[in-house]
């Protein structure tokens, strides 16, 4: 039975994009590559596409972590400190549960990552629900779906 595990976006099937692996036997992050090469303005911030898409058990959430060699050696930042991906963000209508990396390039220089380069780490991991909790219904879109 498959748990969990990554996926590539029909979009970029065609595109040579590799899947996220861990580098070694104890790593707990998956990395990420870039699946275009994007060219971020100073200052710029803009969602770097994947290619891949995730999917988990329900009660699971895959954590989107910035690598820490980023803002040292490339000059960028996840700027939204750390992605929340969603179980139901798989396979939704809007944008079949495409992953993003939210860079921000924090010089005042432009910053090229390239396509296939590893820009973000995606950690796996179970979440809690509070009491009385009535949450329902499915996610139907990507980022900024749910209102306000
Ligand atoms: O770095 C990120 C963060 C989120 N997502 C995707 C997966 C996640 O399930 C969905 C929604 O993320 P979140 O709930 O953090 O964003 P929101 O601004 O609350 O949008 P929404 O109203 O769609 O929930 O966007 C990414 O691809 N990358
Ligand atoms: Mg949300």
């Amino acid at each position: 039975m498959t748990k969990r595990g990554f996926e590539i976006v029909t979009a970029y099937q065609a595109a040579s994009v590799s899947l996220p692996v861990r580098t070694t036997a104890h790593a707990a992050g998956y990395d990420f590559q870039a699946a275009e090469t994007i060219v971020l303005a100073p200052g710029e911030i803009k969602l770097i596409p994947t290619g891949i898409k995730a999917y988990m058990q329900s009660g699971e959430v895959l954590y989107l972590y910035d690598r820490s060699s980023n803002p040292r050696k490339k000059g960028l930042v996840l700027i939204n400190s750390v992605g929340v991906i969603d179980g139901d963000y798989y396979g939704n209508p809007d944008n079949e549960g495409h992953i993003f990396a939210q860079m921000k390039n924090i010089t005042d220089e432009p910053v090229t990552v390239e396509k296939g380069e590893r820009i973000v780490q995606g950690v796996f991991a179970p979440f809690l629900m509070a009491d009385d909790d009535t949450a329902h219904g499915t996610r139907l879109g990507g980022f900024g779906s749910t209102g306000k």
